[in-house]
């Protein structure tokens, strides 16, 4: 099933924060939206989901699987969320309610989208907890979020975006939040889930560094337009426009930090 973004553009108090924006995203496709902080990722990624903030309008056009389906009401996006096309935030702490078992809440949205009965729920929601690699699921599942690293609270938010078995994850800086050796974990686990499944991906990031691990095309945006669109290989070695020169810098910095004894050091 594919997505379809064309000329979409978001109002905000009379103020236009994106602007015309347009791109594809194919069957099994892993499309990068990436840009500086309040380029309008992911008011983009909000608006396909039918999330926008109060106040906030919309327009254009969003297809999926060929229908249109930016502006419909919102029960009909509701069921599209979660069934057809998963989210994961940056905050997990935030995806999660803190009172509730992490089994529960993986197992809450098969018990919405598909009536699953409780039993059953629970042993897919430890199936579940299993395939992000969480230790020890079984036990896992009766533990509360706070009982929980913040690397395996984003594999629980994965696990609950994912349980349906969504045909599009759309995952809006979930990394950002990890220190780096976690960070390189999920993004390894997001890209072997999507290879399983034949799921497509939009990963939004700031950092191109991260996008390289994961997506294989982007879309570059700068105050909510487009600048750059195209596969990441050609980003990363012929950068056409200057923001994609700046973000390509600075993935380059935190890659290749030079130790005060590194024969390439200046300091
Ligand atoms: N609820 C809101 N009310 C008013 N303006 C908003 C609101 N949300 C976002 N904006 C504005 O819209 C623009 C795009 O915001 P958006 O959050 O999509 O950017 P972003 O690229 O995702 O940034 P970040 O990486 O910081 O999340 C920004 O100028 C922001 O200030």
């Amino acid at each position: 099933m594919s997505l379809e973004v064309r000329d979409l553009a978001i109002e905000i108090g009379g103020e236009r924060v994106v602007d015309g924006i347009s791109f594809d995203v194919p069957d099994g496709a892993r499309l990068g939206l990436i840009g500086e902080s309040g380029s309008g990722k992911s008011l983009t990624a909000l608006a396909i989901l039918g999330l926008l903030p109060d106040g906030a309008r919309a327009s254009g056009s969003v297809r999926w699987d060929g229908q249109e389906i930016l502006g419909l009401p919102d029960h009909h996006l509701a069921r599209l969320r979660g069934n057809d096309i998963g989210i994961v935030f940056q905050e997990p702490a935030t995806a999660l309610n803190p009172i509730r078992t992490i089994g529960r809440q993986i197992a809450e949205s098969l018990r919405i989208h598909e009536r699953v009965p409780r039993a059953e729920a629970r042993r897919r929601a430890v199936a579940e907890a299993e395939r992000v690699a969480l230790p020890d699921p079984d036990a896992i599942v009766a533990r509360y979020p706070h009982q929980l690293s913040g690397g395996q609270r984003q594999r629980v938010a994965i696990a609950m975006a994912l349980v349906c078995g969504p045909r599009l994850l759309i995952a809006d800086e979930p990394t950002t939040a990890l220190d780096v050796t976690i960070q390189a974990g999920i993004l390894r686990l997001l890209g072997s889930l999507a290879e399983e499944s034949g799921m497509s991906l939009v990963f939004i990031t700031h950092d191109l560094a991260v996008l390289s691990q994961i997506a294989t095309h982007a879309v570059v945006l700068e105050r909510g337009r487009v600048v750059e669109h195209g596969p990441l290989t050609q980003l990363l070695t012929a950068p056409a426009s200057p923001v994609t020169r700046a973000l390509l810098r600075d993935a380059t910095a935190t890659l290749w930090r030079p130790e005060p004894d590194h024969p390439g050091a200046t300091a």
